[in-house]
């Protein structure tokens, strides 16, 4: 999916909300796990409810890894679902991958090629031979992440090395780096009053934003801040949406959430 395409979604939906689907077998309607693959159809249940909702949806591998080859069928259906009923509907790999070059091209075409997935989270710490290979598919997207919603942020991130934080380090080497043009960034809502500084740094690449609802950032906040002309934010909400409701009603309950977070993104744009 191309940038325009899915700033054009945004406006006709008046909403930049991504829904995580981070599927855990202990928070999931027991009643589910009856079925032979409870995390898909966790998944298309919460997907049918809400895909009017929202532009995104990033399921985080780590929640299908977890539960071996049936977490990664269950991925892999979950992301054709998307792509077959919603091919408006910008799709994030949250894998956070990164390594050598040749590694990471196989890495690359795992997410890309295999999964069709538009977009895929990688760690910068291993520098331009390791990221360049996500960058030369044509109008796929590398989410790297520049400044996380967690406390270890502040461990590296936020540390000055030459003068200078590494977070910033981060997103003023990577825009020289071949096909930069592909890049957004991974800044936590948590991070809110980071977000002026940031956008004096990139001022048009769309920011992927995880950390509204369950750990406690402010959409707001997040708009004041980060907001550009082509709006430039995706803004995750992952357990605050989809365990709204353990019962029967969990994909209304999900759907009544992901509209509390859309109507407040309506009146930002
Ligand atoms: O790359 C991410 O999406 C990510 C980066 C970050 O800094 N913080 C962060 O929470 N995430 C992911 O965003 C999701 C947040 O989930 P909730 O806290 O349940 O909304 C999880 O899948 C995290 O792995």
């Amino acid at each position: 999916m191309t940038t325009e395409q899915l700033i054009s979604e945004i406006h006709k939906k008046k909403s930049f909300l991504c829904i995580g689907l981070d599927v855990d077998l202990n928070k999931i309607p027991s009643f589910l796990l009856e079925k032979e693959d409870p995390i898909f159809e966790f998944n298309k249940a919460i997907i049918d409810a809400t895909h009017h909702l929202c532009v995104a949806y990033k399921p985080n591998t780590a929640f299908y890894e977890a539960y071996g080859i049936k977490g990664w069928k269950a991925l892999k259906r979950t992301i054709e679902y998307i792509n077959t009923n919603h091919p408006e509907i910008f799709t994030i790999a949250d894998a956070k991958r990164g390594d050598i070059g040749n590694t990471s091209t196989m890495y690359a075409k795992a997410f890309f090629k295999d999964l069709a997935f538009d977009s895929v989270t990688v760690a910068p710490y291993m520098g331009k031979d390791s990221v360049e290979p996500f960058l030369a598919f044509d109008n796929k997207h590398t989410i790297l992440l520049a400044l996380t919603s967690n406390k270890g942020a502040f461990d590296f991130q936020t540390k000055e090395v030459q003068n200078k934080e590494v977070y910033k380090q981060v997103l003023e080497t990577s825009k020289s780096w071949h096909n930069s043009e592909n890049l957004m960034y991974v800044v936590g809502a948590t991070k809110a009053e980071y977000l002026a500084d940031i956008r004096t740094i990139v001022p048009s690449s769309f920011l992927l934003v995880p950390g509204v609802g369950a750990q406690g950032g402010n959409l707001q906040d997040v708009c004041k801040y980060g907001m550009n002309d082509s709006v430039g934010l995706l803004i995750n909400s992952s357990r605050g949406i989809i365990y709204a409701s353990s019962g029967k009603d969990f994909a209304e309950a999900s759907a009544n959430k992901a509209l509390e977070l859309q109507q407040q993104m309506a009146k930002e744009l």
